[in-house]
């Protein structure tokens, strides 16, 4: 489906940019307004040289460079102030995407390419930034210039003028067609650019995988495809272009011989003096920048749409998940939870994942979740931190129901601590202090002593100021964990909810780990997926979900006595252990 989208998206980032860019537009007056000013400078001074007058010569070369200096000063106000206004523009278009990014749910990102996104936000806003620029720039002058001067060239001579004009529509025609063609291609590539840029942050994120299947031959070749169509695709729009400029040059020399030509008759003809005719040939010498300027611009406009369309469309989505009008924080809770007749089911699959759960859990108590893959464990947990609504029923913390509070004064009083622990780049201390960037260092060492991380990163080279993430130091699995466990001891959360890591790790390790859990878990409301017999046995109560439904509930013990279906998957699962 083709977008609605043009460059009108952008005027409320414009507007805050007003002063700034009348300012730019005055220098731009002042600097086009001299152009027809030199052009009849350099008829008079050319007579003044023919009649070898220097005294008048050398005054109106000095009148020349004076009038070329004031111009330049105004073009160098103009480029400068414009830049200035054409950055903050793209800045604000960038902060506003991703602002807007970060209220879109799970279920947007789990849909949308990582790289295509990035790119979105990287290289088109760029081009949009640039559009801008160029456009007061370079365009909006060029325009000027081309206007002033046609009313300067009709006002010497609207004969010659009329002839030259001929020429003019045959020049716009060609311009406009192969400005569109330009754009069309120019989206093709970009689109192919984008699913490249998507397809290398697949590779390297899943490059352990491709080793292990000794794929590579197999991601090469895709990788190849990928590229050659992009390859493709850029070619036939530079070929385009490599036509389109000697077209119009070739047209525009055959303007001025025909402005020689024209020019002799009327002189014969008594209607223009020598010196007006010079006049009026650097005056049209003054016409082929800024047509050439403007030809440029709308190519790259044109393109600029595309980028202008690919950003806009991402301020359309719509968060599914959203803050009802009048929401109210979260107060302070004691963390009882409760699911009344929830049902759920993914938008995109439309089956029911969750069916009919109804269930309260006290403030303090700790539940594991057991069942086999896609019994909806993970879905139950993201109900309650609001990453999904369920189509039927309510979930209520102490007595609130979750859909009538802020997503922020909600989710800041749940920790989650996922299977695998994402470490974003920057420092350890960074990483412990995730979104709570004034926690000073002793409280997040204090937060590292309980998670059993203190001592291994105080053995690091520079301790907790030691870069992690892309490029930083690599940590074990275990260290990973306890990071991530020194992240929710951080946020002393009243609820937590806990996706239990599935990798083993070695007994020493496991030993730290289970201890730093122990201690987070105490006199908080937890759910665990769990994964292993320790925390199953360790649990207050035990959900064991089946198909979306949850058929038993009990300690371990008693669950184990009941002969249930419990004890058929605890058998299965956990029994070597
Ligand atoms: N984002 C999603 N979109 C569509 N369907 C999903 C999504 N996430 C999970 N599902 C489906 O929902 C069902 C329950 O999945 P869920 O992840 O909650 O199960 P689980 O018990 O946590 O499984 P596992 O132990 O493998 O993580 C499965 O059939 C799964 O395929």
């Amino acid at each position: 489906m083709k977008q609605p989208f043009s460059y009108w998206q952008l005027l409320p980032y414009l507007r805050p940019e007003f002063i700034t860019i009348s300012q730019a537009l005055v220098c731009t007056v002042v600097f086009v307004g001299l152009w027809p000013v030199l052009a009849s400078l350099a008829g008079l001074i050319s007579t003044a040289v023919g009649e070898g007058d220097v005294a008048r010569s050398a005054q109106l070369a000095g009148l020349i460079a004076l009038t070329f200096l004031v111009q330049k000063v105004a073009q160098y106000g103009q480029d400068s102030i414009m830049a200035k206004a054409a950055l903050n523009i793209a800045y604000q278009v960038r902060t506003s995407v991703y602002q807007h990014l970060q209220t879109l749910s799970i279920d947007y990102f789990e849909a949308t390419r990582t790289g295509d996104l990035s790119y979105r936000l990287t290289e088109d806003i760029d081009r949009v930034g640039e559009v801008v620029n160029k456009f007061f720039q370079q365009f909006v002058p060029s325009l000027l210039q081309l206007i002033a001067i046609f009313i300067y060239v009709i006002y010497l001579n609207w004969q010659l003028t009329l002839a030259l004009m001929v020429i003019a529509p045959v020049i716009a025609f060609i311009v406009t067609w192969f400005g569109e063609k330009v754009q069309t291609l120019s989206r093709r590539s970009q689109n192919y650019i984008a699913d490249l840029s998507s397809s290398l942050t697949e590779v390297f994120s899943g490059i352990r995988l491709i080793k292990a299947f000794a794929a590579e031959d197999y991601t090469f070749n895709k990788f190849c495809a990928e590229a050659e169509q992009n390859r493709k695709a850029r070619y036939a729009t530079e070929r385009l272009k490599a036509i389109q400029f000697p077209i119009v040059g070739f047209l525009e020399a055959l303007a001025v011989l025909l402005l020689f030509l024209l020019g002799g008759w009327q002189i014969a003809a008594g209607n223009l003096s020598t010196s007006e005719f010079i006049s009026y040939g650097a005056a049209v010498l003054m016409l082929i920048d800024p047509i050439s300027i403007t030809t440029a611009n709308y190519n790259e406009f044109k393109q600029g749409e595309a980028s202008v369309g690919r950003v806009f469309e991402l301020m359309r989505v719509q968060p599914r998940e959203k803050e009802q009008d009048g929401a109210i924080a979260l107060p302070s809770v004691q963390g009882k939870i409760k699911y009344d007749h929830v049902w759920f089911a993914y938008s995109q699959t439309k089956e029911w994942v969750l069916k009919d759960l109804n269930f309260t859990v006290d403030p303090g108590e700790m539940i594991a979740l057991v069942g086999s893959s896609g019994a909806g464990k993970t879905s139950l947990v993201n109900l309650l931190l609001r990453f999904y609504d369920p189509q039927q029923g309510n979930i209520f913390i102490d007595g609130i129901n979750i859909r009538e509070v802020t997503l922020n004064s909600l989710r800041g009083q749940i920790a989650l601590v996922p299977q695998e622990t994402i470490l974003f780049s920057g420092t350890i201390a960074d990483n412990i202090a995730f979104g709570q960037p004034n926690k000073p260092l002793e409280t997040i060492q204090e937060a590292a002593k309980i998670a059993n991380a203190h001592q291994f990163i105080s053995q690091l080279s520079q301790g907790y100021y030691t870069y992690v993430g892309e490029r930083g130091v690599n940590l074990s699995g275990g260290q990973r964990q306890r990071i991530a466990i020194a992240r929710a001891v951080l946020l002393d959360p009243t609820i937590l909810i806990l996706d239990e890591a599935t990798s083993a790790l070695d007994s020493e390790s496991e030993a730290l780990v289970q201890e730093a859990l122990d201690r987070l878990l105490k006199d908080r409301t937890v759910f665990i997926i769990a994964h292993r017999l320790a925390t199953v046995r360790g649990a207050d109560r035990i959900f064991v979900l089946e198909n979306g439904k949850i058929i038993e509930t009990g300690t371990h013990g008693q669950l184990l006595a009941e002969r249930s279906r419990y004890a058929q998957f605890y058998a299965q699962q956990f029994y070597q252990g």
